[in-house]
């Protein structure tokens, strides 16, 4: 009620006091202090958005398809994971992802990047294993597509089966020639029954090209803002609508034949068709670029982590929902979120991707010791 009543007073006097900064300066202060200060505001009201039966029981979720860290295991078997990324112009998007997957605990992560991105990426880090193979229309003679793009898949289809799951598209460009060879890479990585969590250029491909990923449930689309407005528009032949944002999803991912759709805002929601899921939990003001990578590279190897949980359970799962692509979407998105407050709280307004990535080890490690 105080808050109530603060804002009226404020904003019955906006109109005659803000060309003045000392007032604007009180405002701000008067609005902080009967909220309760900024951030910390802002998780309560998170907290509060837990009582939403929509929302997803992140935490235990997390819990339940965290692998132990077991002395008996071998290299790989806590996930292989590579993304399709990084061009000219976009190198950090890739890394992102990449290295983000490493320290939530994949053994190996991949990185099939243009020539031109690749000793870039490799400079930024030596534990990502770093392929210069996708070439862009510009290095290439017109008579040579056909044979490059031949090469560019054989070299990626290599590997694929070896991949626990795909990112495709951090960084990704959206140069034609680039594109139609991922084309190739995403049909066969669906043949071979590999995941892929598309995600940045990769959705601009996919929503020009949506059989690519129709009926696809192991697919997971990730849109931010702008790419959900494309895909709605494409797919759905209408604008998107806030106020009925769950029944929307919904009916977008059915139309696409029940793939997962996690659309990223300030709650991120969750619908593969037949039910819709949400993770509201922790959060930070701040929206530096290079967020929504570390999410592609964290529900890649959260859906590999529960579909080897689903496989062990054998019929007894003990979580809802059950559909692995779901749960590694729920657990991705409550990850970066809980990373994302941490180092905000640190950090505050210079709050990076880079330092997010940081705390991802601390942010599963409170929810899911190590030992
Ligand atoms: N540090 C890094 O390396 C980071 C790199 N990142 C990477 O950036 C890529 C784009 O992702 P983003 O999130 O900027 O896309 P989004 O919000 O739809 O676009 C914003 C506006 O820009 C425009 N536009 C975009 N791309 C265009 C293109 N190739 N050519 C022409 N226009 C283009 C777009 O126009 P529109 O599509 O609406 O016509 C919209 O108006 C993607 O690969 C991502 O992974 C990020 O992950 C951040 C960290
Ligand atoms: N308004 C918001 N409040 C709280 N968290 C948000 C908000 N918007 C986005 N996020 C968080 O940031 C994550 C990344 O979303 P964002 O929309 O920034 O993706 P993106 O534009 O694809 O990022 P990138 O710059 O990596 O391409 C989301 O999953 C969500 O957890
Ligand atoms: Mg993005």
């Amino acid at each position: 009620m105080f808050v109530k009543h603060g804002m009226n007073q404020l904003s019955s006097s906006r109109n005659f006091t803000l060309s003045s900064s000392a007032v604007l300066r009180r405002q701000h202060f008067l609005i902080r202090s009967l909220a309760g200060g900024g951030h910390s505001n802002y998780c309560t009201l998170n907290r509060m958005q837990e009582t939403n039966p929509l929302e997803a029981d992140a935490e235990n979720i997390l819990r339940a398809i965290t692998p132990s860290l077991d002395p008996t295991r071998h290299k790989g078997q806590a996930g292989k994971i590579a993304v399709i990324g990084g061009c000219r112009e976009y190198t950090g998007a890739p890394y992102f992802a990449a290295i983000s997957a490493l320290k939530i605990g994949a053994d190996l992560s991949h990185v099939f990047c243009t020539k031109d991105a690749a000793p870039v990426i490799k400079s930024y880090s030596p534990e990502l294993i770093v392929h210069p193979i996708l070439e862009e229309s510009y290095s290439i003679g017109e008579g040579d597509r056909k044979y490059i793009s031949g090469k560019v898949v054989a070299e990626v289809d290599k590997w694929l089966e070896r991949f626990d799951c795909l990112v495709v598209g951090p960084g990704l460009g959206r140069d034609p020639f680039l594109l139609d060879c991922v084309s190739e890479i995403i049909k066969q990585a669906r043949r071979l029954n590999v995941p892929i969590v598309v995600d940045g250029d990769g959705l601009f491909l996919v929503t020009n090209s949506i059989e690519l990923v129709s009926g696809n449930s192991l697919a997971v689309l990730t849109p931010n803002v702008n790419e959900y407005k494309r895909l709605v528009q494409k797919v759905l032949n209408c604008e998107v609508n806030d106020q009925d944002a769950h029944g929307q999803l919904l009916s977008l991912s059915k139309r696409i034949g029940d793939v997962t759709i996690l659309r990223k805002g300030k709650a991120d929601l969750i619908a593969d068709g037949e039910i819709v899921k949400s993770v509201s939990v922790y959060g930070s003001l701040r929206r530096c670029g290079g967020q929504g990578d570390i999410l592609s590279g964290s529900v890649a190897v959260f859906l590999s982590w529960a579909r080897q949980y689903i496989m062990a359970a054998e019929g007894n799962v003990a979580i809802r929902p059950t559909n692995p692509t779901v749960l590694g979407c729920i657990a991705g998105a409550a990850l970066l979120r809980k990373a994302a407050s941490l180092a905000f709280e640190n950090r505050k307004r210079s709050t990076l991707t880079g330092d997010i990535i940081e705390y991802l080890g601390k942010s599963l490690e409170d929810i899911c010791p190590a030992c």
